[in-house]
């Protein structure tokens, strides 16, 4: 049974949008979590990802739609059961929302506190995850005494603190930078390793969903226009909108802007070449156009690497007879992907 299953699940403001209608916040999503999953949620802004981490977190209903956590429906039920439900699932945020007057030690035995734990519990518990996150040291500072990377991991111990089930992070790197988010999704990942915790991430960076999703939904418009494995979503989206939205997370697929520069800048017919690893060597590639007698540069490109799996998107200037160029293409297009600007 999954961990969190979504069925035909909608949320609509009845605030009006600028046309004067309610706002369809999330639209029909049906989407399963498994246990141990670190499922991705990426989208653009205003898709209506933290609309779902709220209606997953219960701390909205859902205005249609069946959403369980644990096999428990959650719609109908008392505020009391939510409360409880809710003790099950961490939430860590971008802006941290750490309490600044509290200590580290402080803000990490705050929900324990509440839970109504003694206080040698609360102290061997404090302890523990400190260590776990690295931060022994810490425990008298204030937030405002810690970096971003610092704040967050204070954040992930305080959602760790009453051992929950599932941890939602909601656009938790957003306010770090490059190297700090890398240090808080190996964090994250040894949170799923090590205590088999459930993890829900939604983000607009690519960088995040390829550095630690097992799976991916991507939503746009309140809807998952596509969802599956990261390595397939992002190597070969299938709908076009996905593909709109992968296009411009991805290394190596040109803008329309930057393709409009490429052929200003080069002649040739200006191809793009899509390469999923193991699909076709690129010197059987390269070997094929240089056999057929054109001439060709490589203008754009860029490796992607999703978990040791590699695809990439390399462009290039060719030239020659148009017929070569189609009889090349032609073949080569047997074997991976080729598009061409138009
Ligand atoms: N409480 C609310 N009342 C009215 N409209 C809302 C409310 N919350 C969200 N919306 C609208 O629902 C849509 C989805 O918003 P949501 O914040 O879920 O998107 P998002 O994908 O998380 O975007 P972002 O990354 O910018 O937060 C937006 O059009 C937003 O304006």
């Amino acid at each position: 049974m999954a961990l969190v299953s979504l069925t035909n699940v909608s949320k609509t403001y009845p605030a009006p949008d600028k046309h004067g209608r309610p706002v369809v916040a999330v639209d029909d999503v049906t989407l399963e979590v498994e246990h141990g999953d670190v499922y991705g949620i990426i989208g653009y802004s205003g898709a209506g990802k933290s609309t779902l981490v709220r209606l997953v977190n219960a701390l909205e209903p859902a205005s249609s739609g069946s959403i369980t956590f644990d096999g428990r429906e959650l719609s109908g039920l008392p505020e009391r059961e939510l409360r409880a439900i809710r003790l099950g699932i961490g939430m860590i945020f971008q802006q941290f929302n750490l309490f600044n007057s509290k200590t580290v030690w402080g803000n990490i035995a705050y929900p324990l506190k509440v839970a109504g734990w003694s206080k040698a519990d609360i102290a061997a518990r404090v302890a523990e995850l400190l260590d776990f996150v690295g931060l022994g040291e810490k425990a008298r500072n204030y937030p405002d005494q810690l970096s971003g990377g610092q704040k967050q991991r204070v954040g992930i111990a305080r959602a760790l603190a009453t051992s929950p089930r599932l941890l939602l992070a909601d656009e938790a790197t957003s306010a770090l930078d490059p190297e700090t988010t890398q240090e808080v999704l190996e964090l994250l990942k040894r949170v799923n390793r090590e205590f088999g915790v459930t993890i829900i991430v939604i983000t607009h960076e690519m960088d995040v969903i390829q550095s630690i999703a097992t799976k991916v939904a991507v939503m746009d418009g309140g809807r998952v226009i596509e969802d599956g494995d990261v390595f397939e979503v992002f190597s070969t989206p299938q709908n076009p909108s996905s593909q709109r939205f992968v296009s411009t997370v991805v290394k190596g697929i040109p803008s329309p802007a930057e393709l409009a520069v490429l052929r200003e800048r080069h002649e040739g017919r200006i191809v793009t070449i899509s390469f999923r690893d193991g699909d076709a060597s690129q010197a059987a590639v390269f070997l094929e156009l240089a056999n057929a007698g054109l001439d060709f540069e490589l203008v754009y490109g860029g490796i992607n690497d999703i978990q040791g799996r590699a695809f990439g998107h390399l462009t290039l200037a060719i030239r020659g007879a148009d017929a070569s160029i189609d009889a090349a293409l032609t073949s080569i297009a047997a074997r991976v992907e080729v598009t061409e600007a138009a």
